[in-house]
Parts: structure tokens; C-alpha cells; sequence
């Protein structure tokens, strides 16, 4: 370990962060009594132009009016190359209830960005007097995002969370595919005639799994466009948890329980870390520092790893 240490990430679960339309209020009850961790009121690409002021007036009167439990509760804002953005944090932080626990930034590109945003929510919450401090959660999905994905997860105190974008980031990138997540069918490898799929997207999550953990933020998978394939959703869910993301999106209710079952450690796993952690134990009363677990070798990395799946149980189960 370095000298600095890995901070902690939040200590919330995450596994599924479920997006409705804040023009769709009809959908905010059904939103708040379902089985996602996080819940994410849209202000920006899934409502129209013309329906902006209207879904910001919308998602206000739903932080005072429904029941959201014990959702962690998270608006998404406009860009910041909108005319929309500074009104949805002007109304959000002066207007909204002390329920709202964040505001999810898209399409970030720099540090820079959300300095802005943190110095106007801060000033808003000073002048109103607002108790809780409002969290941020950020979006990769340009060019630029993943660019200086660094930079943006170290950018503020503030920032819980960093989501990929996989619609945004693909036309951003240039990436020659409609698909939102999952397998490309022009992404393969070729090898004694036979076509091996491989993962487009594999790069930008091991990048914003490594800029998150690096200061202490959730990197999360974002949306997985066709809710008509489970299997596509879960293998694409299963990858992410592998390699280290804490959640996934779910763009309709049906992906909730695919997200919760992907990213709750199962019985099994639970089992075998615990069983890790004990021969551990054993070897280090023996005077040793690595032993052997089903035939293969544990160390005490191991017991890191195994802290990682128990702790996310206990997180979830607490
Ligand atoms: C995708 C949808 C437009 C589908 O809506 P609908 O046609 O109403 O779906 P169903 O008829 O299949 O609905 C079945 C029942 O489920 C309820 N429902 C639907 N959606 C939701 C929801 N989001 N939350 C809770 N409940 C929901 C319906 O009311 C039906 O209920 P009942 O009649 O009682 O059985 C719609 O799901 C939708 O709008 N989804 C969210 C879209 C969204 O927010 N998109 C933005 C995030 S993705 C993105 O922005 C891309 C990203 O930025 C990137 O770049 O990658
Ligand atoms: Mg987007």
C-alpha cells in the first residue's frame, strides 16, 4: 500500500440506481416503492425541451410530497452546455425538501465543471440555511470525461459516485454502434475461423473503477439499453461487478432485481470468503503468512479480497 491510503467509499448500497422521467410523475410512487438503492429523477435527456420547466416543478414537489423511504434520493441535472442547468440548481437547492441527497452531474468533462457546480450549491446552501449537505454523483460519457476521469473524481468532497454513459460516450467517442452497453457484434476477434466477442466497453470502466477507488468514490455502470434481453443486462452486470463497480443502472423496473442479484455477493460467495478468512486466521496462529484453500494458494492479499465480498454483504444486509 501506498504511503497514501485508498479512502473508503461511501458506506451506502448502490447497487441499483433506477432513472424515471421527471416529466413522468405518474411513475415517482411506483420509483419510491421499488427495490432500487438509488433513485435518479431525470431533468435531462429523457425530457423534452419543452417540458423542462415542468419536470423540474415536478421533481421539487416530489421531494416534499412522496414517501422515498429509504432511497437514496438523486436528481439528474442538465449539462452544463445547456441553458437549463444553473435554474435546475437554483430551484433544486432553493425550493426541494431536505430529503434530496444529490445531484447527478452529466456529461462531465473536467475538474472545472464541477467546481462550478460546487461553488453555486454551496452558496445556495449557505444562504438558505439547508442542513444536509448535497452529495454529487457525475457522469462519464465524453471524450473528455474519460480523458481527465482523474481529475473529475478527485474534484470535490462532495462527489459519492461515477457512473459510465454508455449512449453519450459511445457517440462521443465516435463509436460506430446504436447499442447501449453489451455485446457489439462488430467487436470480435478472429482466430482459426471461429469469432471470439470481446468488450468495448471494458477499458472506460477499468479506468473509472480505477480513477473512483483511487479517491473514495462508487464507480458505477450505467444504463443497459435493451430491457427486453435479461441475459444480455446480467452478463453486462456481472462484468462490472468483476471488475469492481458497486451498481448498475436500471432504464425500466424489470432490471432491478438483474442489478440487486448481480451485486449482492451470493451465498456462496459469502461462504468461501468467510471460509478464506478463517484458514487465514489458522495460518497466521501457525506463523505463516500463506496457505492453501481447495487446492489453491491464500495469502494475506486474500484476506483484502475476502473483506471486500463480506463487508458488501454485511453492508447490504445491515
Ligand atoms: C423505458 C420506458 C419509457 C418504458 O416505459 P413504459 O412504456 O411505461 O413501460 P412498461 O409499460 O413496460 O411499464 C411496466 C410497468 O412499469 C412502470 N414503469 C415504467 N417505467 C418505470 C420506471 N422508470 N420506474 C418505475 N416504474 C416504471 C409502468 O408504469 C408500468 O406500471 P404498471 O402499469 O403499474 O404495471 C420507461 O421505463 C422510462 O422512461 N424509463 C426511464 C428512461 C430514462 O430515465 N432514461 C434516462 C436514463 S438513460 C440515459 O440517459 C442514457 C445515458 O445518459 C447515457 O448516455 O448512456
Ligand atoms: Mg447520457
Amino acid at each position: 500500500m501506498s504511503f497514501r491510503l485508498q479512502p473508503a467509499t461511501p458506506a451506502r448500497p448502490n447497487r441499483c440506481q433506477l432513472f424515471g422521467p421527471g416529466s413522468r410523475p405518474a411513475l415517482f410512487e411506483k420509483m419510491a416503492a421499488s427495490a432500487a438503492d438509488v433513485i435518479n429523477l431525470d431533468l435531462e435527456d429523457s425530457v423534452a425541451p419543452s417540458d423542462k420547466d415542468t419536470a423540474r416543478e415536478n421533481v421539487i414537489k416530489a421531494t416534499h410530497e412522496v414517501d422515498w423511504g429509504n432511497k437514496y434520493l438523486s436528481v439528474r441535472i442538465n449539462g452544463l452546455d445547456t441553458p437549463y442547468w444553473y435554474r435546475d440548481v437554483v430551484d433544486l437547492l432553493e425550493k426541494s425538501s431536505e430529503r434530496l441527497d444529490q445531484i447527478m452531474i452529466p456529461k462531465v468533462g473536467c475538474a472545472a465543471d464541477i467546481y462550478a457546480v460546487d461553488a453555486l450549491v454551496t452558496s445556495i446552501e449557505a444562504a438558505k440555511g439547508r442542513s444536509k449537505k448535497i452529495s454529487f454523483e457525475v457522469i462519464i460519457e465524453s471524450a473528455a470525461g474519460i480523458a481527465h476521469a482523474e481529475e473529475i473524481a478527485a474534484s470535490s468532497p462532495r462527489l459519492q459516485a461515477m457512473s459510465l454513459g454508455a449512449a453519450d460516450f459511445a457517440a462521443s467517442m465516435g463509436m460506430q454502434t446504436t447499442g447501449i452497453g453489451g455485446t457489439q457484434d462488430n467487436y470480435y476477434m478472429l482466430q482459426g475461423g471461429n469469432q471470439y466477442w470481446s468488450d468495448p466497453w471494458h477499458w472506460a470502466q477499468a479506468k473509472i473503477v480505477a480513477a473512483a477507488r483511487t479517491y473514495g468514490v462508487l464507480p458505477v455502470d450505467g444504463p443497459f439499453g435493451d430491457f427486453s434481453d435479461d441475459e444480455g443486462f446480467r452478463a453486462q452486470a456481472r462484468r462490472s461487478a468483476v471488475l469492481g463497480m458497486a451498481g448498475k443502472w436500471a432504464i425500466h423496473p424489470k432490471q432491478i432485481a438483474l442489478a440487486n442479484e448481480v451485486f449482492t455477493p451470493s451465498e456462496e460467495q459469502v461462504t468461501e470468503a468467510r471460509e478464506i478468512l478463517e484458514a487465514m486466521e489458522t495460518a497466521k496462529a501457525n506463523g505463516e503468512g500463506a496457505t492453501v484453500y481447495k487446492g489453491r494458494l491464500v495469502d494475506i492479499a486474500s484476506i483484502k479480497q475476502a473483506e471486500v465480498i463480506v463487508k458488501q454483504f454485511e453492508m447490504i444486509n445491515s
